[in-house]
C-alpha cells in the first residue's frame, strides 16, 4: 500500500476550516481530533462541526476520538460522515463490540494506544480493526516533541500485523515532521498524521508532498515493506 499523509486540523484555523481543508487538497484524509476535556485536558469540537466539515470537503475524514465513553459517541461520528473512526483502547468499555458497530455502520474501525499502553495486550483484537494508531506524543495537544522511545513499539506492532497476515494500517500521530517521518516509516508506520508540520508551513500542500516523498522513500528502503 502507498503511504498516506493525514493533516491534522488541530493546527488549522478553526474559524476557516473549509479553506484549511482546501489548503491540503491532495492529502489522503483530514485528521480530526475530538477532545472532551476529560480523557485529555483539552476541548476541541463535536458532531455538528464534523457534519459541516463533511459537507465542506471531498477529502475523507479520519476521526481521532480522545474522549471518554467512545462506546456511546463513536457511532454518531460515523453517522456525521466520518470515513474512519479511531477510539482509544484506554477509554473503550467493549472495544470489539464498538469496532464491529463502527464497521457495520460503514466506516473503518481503528484503535489508538497512549504511549504507556502496550500493544501486546491487544494482539487478539487486531483482526477486528482496520487500523491501529500508535501515539507518538501524550494525546491532548499539537506541536509536542516526537517521543522516539515509541519507535520499538511501532516496530513490534508491524511485526504483529505481519505475523497475523493482516492488511490493516498502522498510523502514527504526534510530532511527525520532516525530521521524524523517515524513522516512523522505517519502523513500520504507513499512515502519518501531521499537524504543525503541515499547517505551520508556508505552503501546507507542499508540506504534504514533501512528507509523502520522504515516507515513500523510507518505506521502499525498509525491510518490513518487502512485498507490502
Ligand atoms: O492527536 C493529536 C494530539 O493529541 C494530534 O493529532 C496532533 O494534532 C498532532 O499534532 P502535531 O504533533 O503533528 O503538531
Ligand atoms: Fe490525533
Amino acid at each position: 500500500m502507498a503511504v498516506q499523509i493525514n493533516p491534522s486540523i488541530l493546527s488549522a484555523d478553526f474559524a476557516r476550516l473549509a479553506e484549511e481543508a482546501e489548503a491540503v487538497k491532495g492529502a489522503d484524509w483530514l485528521h480530526v481530533d475530538v477532545m472532551d476535556n476529560h480523557f485529555v485536558p483539552n476541548l476541541t469540537l463535536g458532531v455538528p462541526v464534523v457534519e459541516s466539515l463533511r459537507r465542506a470537503t471531498d477529502t475523507p475524514l479520519d476521526l481521532h476520538l480522545m474522549i471518554e465513553d467512545p462506546d456511546r459517541w463513536a457511532p454518531q461520528y460515523v453517522e456525521a460522515g466520518a470515513g474512519s473512526v479511531t477510539f482509544h483502547a484506554e477509554a473503550a468499555a467493549a472495544p470489539v463490540r464498538l469496532a464491529r458497530e463502527i464497521r457495520a455502520k460503514g466506516a473503518r474501525a481503528s484503535m489508538a494506544l497512549r504511549p504507556a499502553t502496550p500493544i501486546e495486550a491487544y494482539e487478539d483484537l487486531l483482526p477486528e480493526l482496520d487500523m491501529v494508531l500508535i501515539m507518538t506524543v501524550e494525546p491532548g495537544f499539537g506541536g509536542q516533541a516526537f517521543l522516539d522511545v515509541m519507535l520499538p513499539k511501532i516496530r513490534r506492532t508491524r511485526e504483529l500485523i505481519s505475523r497475523h497476515g493482516l492488511q490493516m494500517w498502522l498510523q502514527v500521530d504526534g510530532g511527525v515532521s520532516a525530521s521524524t517521518i523517515e524513522r516512523c516509516a522505517e519502523a513500520g508506520a504507513d499512515v502519518f498524521v501531521a499537524g504543525s508540520a503541515v499547517y505551520g508551513a508556508d505552503d501546507p500542500a507542499e508540506a504534504v508532498r514533501g512528507l509523502r516523498e520522504q515516507a515513500t522513500a523510507a518505506t521502499a528502503a525498509a525491510p518490513w515493506a518487502c512485498g507490502h
